[in-house]
């Protein structure tokens, strides 16, 4: 029997086991139509660290509810969030400038399906609306030749990889293993609070409500792919919560005898690549000397780089009403290029400085908007293929 291939002989084989080899294929998220952000339970749980101010009091103290001007109630009780167009726009810009630099490096580009319109959806469970594949670090990792999926914690991003899946397709085309974790249901019961309730959060209850509902199974799998970093054989793996744990043990049974996952405990409420990122074997880049006595053992003996403390006048001026989803170390996520080059956000003239300092080559892009829409170049980017293969940086 013979069936069309969608081969395309131009795309290499997944391979990519760390953060800094060199890179030959990458996927960059696409910002299209992200217009709305739904400011229910799971958004509210997953940015907590950050937007929890924000999103609180008086409003929400009172009535559950805002009289902001960007912020609708819809019948059914939610509350979304309207992004401005100009910061959609100049982020549009932005990501194309950082296509076409790696373009211009001799790498290949892959873009996931653009979100044509605005997308409401609903599960048997609860409705959302849809968010472009723009920080694809989050729900997928390459682990060597094995493309996974990982289960979302945020109602809206449930299905946006299938935006990512014509690129999927095309890795398994040649020969790319391709895993997804169990999917949960996600009710509100399956959100395990208690990291937030364990800093003392005052009327939890009103914030963070949590309803129940038949379809309650307890605290589920959830884990985002960017609370892993890549070193080879060995995997850091940050783990705040149940949900988190869960996921834990899955990646450990999964990849048994192929790779080492070293568990970070509540390095963050999830996310690890504004805090850690290795750039070339013996070299980190990590936020502050707070960490340090965290790491597995082997990391603490590499050269460690500490970024300037950023300062409030890189970042554009924010209005009130502008949800502020990342703190103030977000450029510390950058994308390496190779053992040398990164690309380095150009509005931080001072970590380019650092970085030359310790002898690397940064290529400054410009990225305004890293803090309304959550992420940096290495949050918008899954670079599936790098050279080299797999190996042991931690003996
Ligand atoms: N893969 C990502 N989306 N990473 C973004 C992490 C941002 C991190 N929570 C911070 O506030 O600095």
């Amino acid at each position: 029997m013979r069936f069309n291939e969608i081969k395309d002989e131009s795309t290499a084989m997944v391979n990519s086991f760390n953060e800094w080899s060199t890179l030959k294929e990458v996927v960059v998220g696409s910002p299209i139509n992200y217009d709305t952000q739904d400011l229910e339970l799971s958004f509210k749980v997953f940015f907590h660290d950050v937007a929890y101010s924000a999103f609180c009091y008086p409003y929400y103290e009172t009535n559950g509810a805002s009289d902001r001007p960007n912020e609708t109630q819809e019948s059914q009780g939610l509350v979304t969030h309207t992004l401005k167009r100009k910061y959609l726009e100049e982020l549009n810009e932005d990501v194309e400038s950082l296509v076409s630099t790696l373009q211009q490096l001799d790498i290949k580009v892959h873009r996931p399906i653009a979100l044509s319109k605005a997308i409401k959806f609903e599960t048997p469970y609860w409705k959302a609306d849809c968010i472009p594949a723009l920080n694809i670090r989050d729900q997928a990792i390459i682990f060597g030749n094995e493309i996974l999926e990982t289960p979302p914690q945020v109602r809206a991003r449930y299905f946006e990889n299938d935006l990512l899946k014509p690129i999927f397709y095309k890795y398994f085309e040649q020969g790319a293993k391709w895993t997804n974790m169990p999917k949960p249901i996600m009710t509100d019961k399956s959100f395990d609070t208690s990291y937030i309730s364990g800093q003392n959060v005052p009327a939890m209850q009103k914030v963070y409500p949590q309803n129940e509902s038949e379809f309650d199974i307890g605290h589920e799998m959830m884990f985002d792919a960017a609370q892993c970093i890549r070193f080879g054989k060995d995997i850091l793996i940050n783990v705040a919560t149940k949900n988190h744990y869960l996921a834990y043990q899955w990646l450990q049974r999964h990849f048994e005898g192929q790779f080492n996952f070293h568990m970070l405990y509540q390095f963050a409420d999830n996310h690890i690549d504004s805090i850690i990122l290795p750039l070339k074997p013996g070299t980190l880049l990590l936020r502050n000397p707070q960490f340090l006595s965290r790491l597995p053992a082997p990391l603490q003996k590499w050269d460690i780089i500490y970024p300037p403390e950023p300062t409030e006048n890189i970042f554009p001026t924010y209005e009130d009403d502008d949800l502020i989803l990342t703190t103030k170390y977000i450029d510390l996520n950058v994308l390496s290029i190779d053992e040398d080059k990164i690309i380095v956000n150009s509005l931080f003239p001072e970590l380019i400085k650092t970085l030359e300092k310790h002898g690397f080559t940064p290529i400054p892009v410009q990225h305004r908007h890293r803090r309304i829409f959550g992420g940096g170049f290495h949050c918008f980017t899954l670079d599936t293929v790098r050279e080299g293969s797999l190996e042991d940086y931690f003996s």
